[in-house]
Parts: C-alpha cells; sequence; structure tokens
C-alpha cells in the first residue's frame, strides 16, 4: 500500500489492508514514519500488515516535521507533494525487497513504471467516489499537458457522462476544480498526476457498489478502457471505543432524535463570516446542536470566532468544540437526529448508514458532486441555499434545509428520510460486504494470472 499522504487517504487504505488480511493476504504499507504511531489503533491484524516508515524529505517551504496534509495548510499540498515524489528511491529499495504480487497507489504517478520493472502490478484505488472523479479525472475533459481549465470548463459534466443536468455544477463549484489543473512551480498538476497513475495501472479499485453508482462506474470503466474492481461499502465496523462521557452525558440530555450534529471532516476551515452563519442558522432552528469545526480563517480560537452574544444565548442547547470527536459514536447517539455535513467522502458513508436526517453543505473539491448525487440522484438528503457566483449561504438557509427535514410532519422529510432507509437497509444488508469481498478477490487472483 502507498497512498498520497493524508489522513483521508492512509485510513481508507488501511481499511482496505484490514479486509486483505481478513483474507490471510500480507500486506505491507508504506507510510511517513511519525506519522504510523498515529494508525496503529486502525491496524486490526498487526500480525499480517506491517508498516515500513518512509523519510519525508525536507524541501523548500515544507515546515519542519510536517509529513501529511493534516500537518499543513490545504494551500501547501503542492509542496507535499513534492517531497512525497522525492521518496521515490526509498519505495523502490522497499519494492526490490519486498517483491510484493500487488501495489494498491493513488498518487504516485511515477510508480506503474518502477512497478513494471520489477514484475510488480500496480491498481490505482480511489479515495473519492465514482460519482465525483467521473465528473472531472477522466481523459473525456481533454485537457493536455500545459492547458488549464477555466471555471466555466467545468459546469457541465464531461461527454457521456450519464447524469444529465442534475449533476452539472453551479460557477462556486466549478471554480473549485481549476485547481486539479494548476501546475506549481512547472511541476506536474494533479489533474495529469492523477489521470497518469489510472491510465497507467493495471485496474481501477473503488469503494463502491453497482447498485448505486453504477452508471458512473460503467463510463469511468469506458473512458480508462480498464476493469474496474468495486470492493462495496467497507463500512466502519461499529467502535468499541464508548463515546467520551462529556459527550454522552450531555447528548443523553436531550430527546430522541433531536440534536443536530455538525461537522465538516478533519480538513476544513471556513471564511469567518460563514461559519457565523452556519452557527446562527443552527441557532435559529431552536433545536439542540453540537458543532465540529475548526476555528475559522484569521481566528486563533473558536471564542473569538463566534457572533457576539452567541455563548449565552444558546447556553444549555448548543456546543461549538473545536478538536477532534469520536463523529461515529456521535452518529449512533439515540438523541442525534440530523447530520449536517460536508460530504466528504467518510462522512457520506457514515451518514447513510447512519438514521439521522442529512443536510448537506460541501466546502470543496469531490464534495459538489457527492452532495449533489446525495440530494439529486438518491435523494437522501436535503442541500442549503447558495449564492451561484461564490457559494455564499445565509443563516436564514441554513435554519430552513434543517427545518424542513427535522420539523414534524414535513413532506420533504419523510421523502429524504423513506428514501434514506431504503439504501440504509440496503448497505447493511447481510453479507452484501463479504460478497463484494469475496467477489473483488477473485478479480485479484485474476490478475495475477
Ligand atoms: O472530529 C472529527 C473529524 C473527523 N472525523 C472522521 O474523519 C473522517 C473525515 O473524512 P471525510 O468525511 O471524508 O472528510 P475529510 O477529512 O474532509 O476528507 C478529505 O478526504 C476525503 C477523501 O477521503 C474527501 O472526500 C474530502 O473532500 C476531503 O476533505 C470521517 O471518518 C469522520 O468520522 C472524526 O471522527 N472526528
Amino acid at each position: 500500500m502507498f497512498p498520497w499522504f493524508a489522513m483521508g487517504h492512509i485510513t481508507p487504505f488501511l481499511h482496505l489492508s484490514n479486509k486483505l488480511a481478513e483474507k490471510g493476504h500480507k500486506v505491507t504499507f508504506l507510510i511517513p514514519s511519525n506519522t504510523q504511531n498515529k494508525f496503529n489503533h486502525l491496524n486490526h491484524h498487526p500480525h499480517l500488515i506491517q508498516f515500513i516508515p518512509l523519510a519525508v524529505p525536507q524541501v523548500d517551504g515544507l515546515p519542519l516535521g510536517a509529513e501529511t496534509m493534516s500537518d499543513i495548510p490545504v494551500h501547501q499540498a503542492p509542496v507535499l507533494a513534492v517531497a512525497f515524489d522525492l521518496t521515490k528511491d526509498q519505495v523502490k529499495i522497499a519494492l526490490e525487497n519486498l517483491k510484493p504480487n500487488l501495489i494498491f497507489f493513488d498518487f504516485a504517478y511515477w510508480l506503474p513504471p518502477l512497478a513494471e520493472s520489477l514484475g510488480v502490478k500496480c491498481i490505482f484505488f480511489s479515495v473519492c467516489s465514482a460519482v465525483s472523479t467521473s465528473y472531472i479525472l477522466v481523459p473525456a475533459r481533454k485537457l493536455y499537458k500545459g492547458q488549464h481549465f477555466s471555471e466555466h470548463d467545468l459546469i457541465e459534466p464531461p461527454k457521456g457522462y450519464p447524469s444529465g443536468s442534475s449533476m452539472k455544477h453551479l460557477l462556486f463549484e466549478a471554480k473549485d476544480g481549476v485547481y486539479f489543473s494548476s501546475e506549481f512551480n512547472g511541476g506536474i498538476s494533479f489533474f495529469h498526476r492523477l489521470t497518469t497513475s489510472m491510465t497507467e495501472s493495471q485496474a481501477l479499485c473503488y469503494r463502491a457498489c453497482t447498485e448505486m453508482e453504477g452508471p458512473f462506474i460503467d463510463y469511468f470503466e469506458k473512458q480508462y478502457n480498464k476493469e474496474i474492481l468495486l470492493t462495496g461499502p467497507i463500512l466502519p465496523k461499529p467502535s468499541h471505543t464508548p463515546l467520551e462521557e462529556r459527550w454522552a452525558k450531555w447528548l443523553d440530555g436531550f430527546k430522541q432524535e433531536s440534536v443536530v450534529y455538525c461537522a465538516f471532516g478533519s480538513e476544513c476551515v471556513m471564511e469567518k463570516d460563514q461559519f457565523q452563519e452556519l452557527v446562527l442558522g443552527l441557532e435559529q432552528t431552536g433545536l439542540p446542536f453540537l458543532v465540529r469545526l475548526k476555528p475559522p480563517f484569521g481566528c486563533e480560537t473558536l471564542e473569538e470566532a463566534l457572533p457576539e452574544g452567541f455563548e449565552e444565548r444558546v447556553k444549555g442547547r448548543g456546543v461549538v468544540h473545536g478538536d477532534w470527536i469520536q463523529q461515529q459514536q456521535i452518529l449512533s447517539h439515540a438523541s442525534v437526529g440530523c447530520f449536517v455535513s460536508h460530504c466528504g467522502f467518510g462522512s457520506m458513508w457514515e451518514s447513510l448508514v447512519s438514521s439521522c436526517q442529512i443536510v448537506l453543505v460541501p466546502q470543496a473539491g469531490d464534495q459538489h458532486a457527492n452532495a449533489k448525487f446525495m440530494t439529486k440522484e438518491l435523494k437522501v438528503a436535503m442541500d442549503v441555499e447558495r449564492r451561484e457566483e461564490d457559494g455564499w449561504f445565509t443563516k436564514e438557509s441554513v435554519c430552513k434545509a434543517v427545518k424542513l427535514v427535522m420539523d414534524e410532519g414535513s413532506e420533504v422529510g419523510e421523502q429524504v428520510r423513506a428514501n434514506h432507509l431504503k439504501w440504509k437497509d440496503f448497505l447493511l444488508t447481510e453479507d452484501l460486504e463479504t460478497s463484494y469481498i469475496n467477489n473483488f478477490m477473485i478479480k485479484l487472483h485474476d490478475i495475477l494470472k
């Protein structure tokens, strides 16, 4: 396993490793040396899954000791990518020593030729949905090296994309995709890094189900003319660690399914004015709420970011928390009835298998396509009204979306609840996961033949 140096990439690669180990396979995981400690607890088969530490080279602009995206601001990703590419020699030595049958990778576009020279097969493993990757990262976008997307290029889906107007992006969403084509300091763009990785790998692998994303997977398969292996949902196992007492106690104090939980993943930092509209919108709902968000840009602490008088007004029914929280356990607490999410891929799955009503406020990248898929295609979630050019949302629009799904007797609320329940039941069908993984194993063996 050789994922991009980011928590959101290392985690799904490790989940997949656990699945392979459950079938008795030996897995070696290349990981930055000081980051390994953060993942030991997720390694459920330490006798089969071995971490090999990589020294992250010191490069200009990379803060001392930084190893993954969670150690740096998002805009420094290109600098980390330079350090990541410089691990090539260490990776080569590891492969020569290990002689694995297969490598799963994503961002290391230089890996396929290296692996081929050592007789090892490469599989591109996507940590994002098929719906979102096939919106931007496909040859149909016809972006040649040295060319750049304009924001208008990404409003329409690429030619042949399986869904019509429902997935069409608004201007502010399209603007986010332009970043993929930027070449930083003359280096390779993320668009070319990823499309090269996919083009040169033996097969592509998605955490997906045909029942949900079938047409998008077929489209991808045709675009790359490669086999797509599906792992199925790989749902997180119910955690054995109980919810921290302070949260459990606080949540216990409210009515069943009455609390709104709001969280935007591990990376998101908002603009201060949008952060304030969001919390004011939650205040306006009159419902109890628990927010997990980092302090917004320009603020050291959450306290200085909160609107005036906010803390006194919501005392006893509203909490804004800046540090890590056990999201999975929070979502399965009986008092939590609504999840206001950015629709990152991890949260998307966690929301689907929860019993919460879902409200989506995507913030960046793949989250826009994921959110459209959830609201317009699966119709399991409600979106918050935004301004087309810059995505601005008001406290009134946040409040309206939450109330639409939470108010008793709301017709829209009942519709999304029913659709959500259908998909939740499907994803939790006994043996669904096992049958996907068994098929996946058969296909891996075929690739090795
Ligand atoms: O306080 C926290 C914050 C996060 N999480 C967990 O961390 C994961 C976060 O993953 P995700 O929902 O995908 O959000 P991001 O961290 O924002 O993920 C990044 O990586 C994803 C791909 O894996 C992309 O889809 C997102 O757009 C990108 O922002 C989830 O399992 C959460 O349950 C917690 O448990 N507690």
